[in-house]
Formats: structure tokens, sequence, C-alpha cells
């Protein structure tokens, strides 16, 4: 029965996508027992016997990280890596100083607003590695009644002594989707020497069974060949080389997911509508004809959707789009649609994952999906400047793209509206963290805004909205 699941059964039952959400407190256990897991279960010796991790992160609570890791790998050497300055960096560095085996690095952020994003982890075992992407910050609250998104890899083998695992230009030990190379060089993009060391494991271990491509975003301008290997641009990369066909998803939506908004220019042709969704609506044989914009759908909760969670209006803490960028953008109104995820039991646990993906109009198929630390901000994705000659970035970003054709040569993912269904299928089935198709908001209803207060309607903890 469901309660004497370990963490190895729902790792097992949700195979090949591996692609997990986060378990919520105060929901019914059918939808933490299938399809989900705790930072505990990650941690879990059932997945390895840990050696040593590396975390990558944008907030960190040290102590609370610790002991997420079972007590038998508490004392094994942990690097962190982070993006944080001045002060902060401080306080890192005053909470890493109680514990001998974690050290820290920074990400060089030279990029004006840049953040480190990304949220990844390096498990080494005594046996191999695992990489794990998602988008959970390491703090309690970020896996406490959120909607998260994890993609936990195969264990990766060391390779054989022989392999010389650095041969030259290509990349051993590599799968079809050149998923180790692409790791390699987003790690060797950060240019610092405590990440050699985890580039060496990555070298070390067999990756030929990672059937998701690497999206990485680094900060910089990337011109040349250099302009695919990152943000949109290497979506737009895989989606036309690898991508499904245009005469089967040409004219399907696109549906971007995200927990914040940037500043994305004055009209939607801009950047939103020519450049990025120019991306993602990629495909095989598309002879460059774009997506008309009424096929954009943008899922970010609104104030009911705040207003009834199960964090009440602090929930929305975690949503900081602002008033001062929302009023210079009232074009993505007609993009907007509320948040409902009925179907994992989740439309009360406001959504911090980050998701994009392409379905068909009778909301069965996906032709793609990307889960990734990304929101849809032209400083996550990269703008592209100089008539279109290089792509700036201003954060490191990293996510993983699943398509169809490396799952079983499949023309498209069936859709999967609820866990149990995605477990009890035989074949590969996309467990979509939301209900399709997403609803509008209701007349009266508006998008979130941090900075904006709520003193119509209290919340399910009685409260009002007060931002300071
Ligand atoms: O998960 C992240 O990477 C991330 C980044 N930034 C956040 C901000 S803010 O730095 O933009 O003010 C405010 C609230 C939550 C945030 C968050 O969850």
């Amino acid at each position: 029965s469901d309660f004497e699941k370990t963490v190895a059964d729902v790792f097992s039952e949700f195979q090949p996508l591996s692609l997990f959400l986060t378990k919520v407190a105060g929901i019914e256990d059918r939808f933490n027992n299938t399809g989900a897991v705790s930072l505990k279960d990650i941690l879990s010796p059932l997945m390895g016997t840990l050696e040593a991790s590396c975390q990558f992160n944008f907030m960190f609570d040290i102590p609370w990280l610790v002991k997420q890791y079972p007590k038998q790998f508490r004392d094994k050497p942990m690097l962190l890596v982070h993006g944080d300055q001045g002060r902060s960096e401080a306080e890192m560095k005053t909470d890493a100083a109680q514990f001998p085996h974690i050290s820290l690095c920074r990400a060089k952020l030279e990029m004006m607003y840049g953040t480190h994003h990304t949220k990844m982890m390096f498990l080494l075992y005594d046996c191999g590695m695992r990489v794990v992407i998602h988008t959970a910050n390491l703090i309690s609250n970020d896996w406490h009644q959120k909607t998260q998104g994890v993609w936990i890899s195969p264990l990766f083998p060391k390779l054989t002594e022989g392999g010389n695992t650095s041969a030259g230009a290509s990349v051993i030990g590599d799968s079809p989707t050149k998923f180790k190379r692409d790791l390699l060089a987003y790690v060797q993009a950060y240019q610092v020497v405590p990440l050699a060391a985890w580039e060496r494991h990555i070298r070390q271990h067999n990756m030929s069974a990672a059937s998701v491509y690497i999206v990485g975003s680094v900060p910089g301008r990337h011109s040349g060949d250099k302009k695919m290997l990152w943000g949109h641009m290497k979506v737009k990369k895989v989606l036309k080389e690898a991508g499904p066909e245009h005469q089967k998803v040409g004219s399907w939506p696109v549906i971007g997911q995200f927990s914040s908004i940037g500043s994305l220019g004055a009209s939607m042709d801009q950047w939103l509508c020519d450049e990025w969704l120019g991306s993602l609506s990629q495909c095989r044989g598309n002879m460059g004809t774009p997506l008309s914009h009424s096929k954009l759908q943008l899922v970010y909760p609104s104030k009911e959707n705040v207003r009834l969670c199960l964090e009440g209006y602090g929930g929305g803490g975690c949503l900081p789009y602002s008033i001062k960028t929302a009023r210079k953008q009232i074009y993505l109104n007609n993009f907007v649609r509320q948040w409902r995820a009925d179907g994992r039991g989740r439309t009360e646990a406001i959504p911090h994952i980050k998701t994009y993906t392409r379905v068909s109009p009778d909301c069965k198929e996906a032709a793609w999906f990307i889960v990734t630390s990304a929101n849809l901000s032209k400083a996550a994705w990269g703008a592209l400047e100089k008539q279109k000659t290089q792509l700036m970035i201003r954060s490191y970003e990293i996510g993983v793209l699943f398509l169809p054709r490396h799952f079983g040569e499949l023309e498209s993912f069936p859709v999967g509206p609820t866990a149990e269904e995605v477990r009890d299928s035989d074949n590969v089935m996309l467990p979509i963290p939301y209900d399709l198709p997403p609803p509008n908001y209701q007349k009266g209803d508006r998008i979130w805004m941090w900075d904006v207060p709520c003193v119509d309607l209290p919340d399910r903890h009685g409260k009002k909205y007060c931002p300071p």
C-alpha cells in the first residue's frame, strides 16, 4: 500500500522521465505518495551511499540543509555554489564556518542585475554519481507548501579506469542528447577553482543513459557559435534539429509557467513574441512562419490564486513581480492564465516551479517539456543584441528539456493529468504539474504583484496583505 513506499519505489514508478514534484504539507497523502519527493528522499541512502555533494542555489539555510542529509552523510564534503556578495556572502560564511565539511564557492556575477538562480545537486556516491536539477531554494519554506519541480538523473556509473576520460574534443560516456558535454560546458563557464574537482567527477562518469538536454544560461554576451549554447537559443537549436515536425505541432499553443516576470519591453513584439516565442515555437521543418501570439499562454498566479493558497498572502512572497514592472507591460494581461493543479492536488500550493511546454489543442499530447530555474525574463533566457549577432544573458540558470524522440521514438508525449495515471500507464506519459487547459483569470481578478496591498478580502488565515 502507499504509505510503505520508499523513495526507491517512488523513483522507479516515475521512470523514464524521472520528473517529480516536491511533497506538500497539508494535502491528501495520495498526492504526496506518488510522483513527489522531499529533499530528505533525494538525499536518502536508498538513492546511493553519499561520499560528497555540490549544491548550486540562490538561497541557503545552511543549518536546515545539513539536517536534510541522513546522519551518516552529515560529515561528507559539501560545496555550496552561490552568487551572494557583500553582507549576504559574509552571513553565508558565518553560517558555513560552524560546519568543517562545508566549503563555499561564489559564482562571478559581472553582468548588472544578474543572479545565481541555478538549482542543481551533484551527488557523488561510492558507486557512481547523480545529477539533480530542480526549482527549490535550500530553505525549508521552499519545500513546505509550494509546487516545485525536480528532475533526478539515472545513477551514472563510474567509467572503467581504462577509458581515458578526457579524449580531446569529444566526450567519453555521453548520451545522444550530449548531456555530459553540455553539463561540462556549463560547469566550466564558472571558471572557479573549487568546481574543477566536480568537473573531473563528471568526466569520470558514464552519462550515456541521460535522455534529457541541458538548457543552461551563463552571464555574458555570447556570439558566434556560442550564441546557440545557452538560453532560448539553445532551445531553438534543439527544437529545430530534433523537435517534433512542424506539420504535426506547428499550430499547437506554447505554455510558459513561472514564478516571476522581468521587464520584457514596451510591446510584445520587442522580445516576448518575436524573439522568445520565436525560439520556443521552433520545430523541425518549420519554414519560419511565426506562431500567432494568440497561441501563447502564460501561467502565473492571480491575486485570488495567492489569497486562497495554503500559505495565504504570504505565499506571494516568492512571486516577486512588482507593479513598477507590471505597468510597463499591460499587454501581458492578454496572455496570463490561472495556476490550477487539481490533478496533482496542488491548486493551493503556490507554484515556484518553472515549466515550459507545447501541448495539442485537445490537451492530450505534449510536443516537448522543460523544467528549469528560469523565470520569464530576458536576464534568464537572454536577449539578442547587435543585429541579433550576440545573446546577452545576465543570470545563471539551468533546466532540462524532454523530447519525445529520446523516450522510445515517440512523436509526442501523452499527457498524464494525474500522478496515478502516469504511474499505472504502460507507456511513457508526461506528468504535467498543472491542469490543462489553464483557466482564464476570472472577471475582477488581477495578476499577482508582491508590492500591491490586498485589503478587500482576507486570506485563509484571516489576514490582509500589506507589503512593506
Ligand atoms: O528562487 C529564486 O531563485 C528566487 C530569486 N529571487 C527571489 C526574489 S528577488 O531576489 O527577485 O527579490 C524574491 C523572492 C523570491 C525569490 C526567489 O525564489
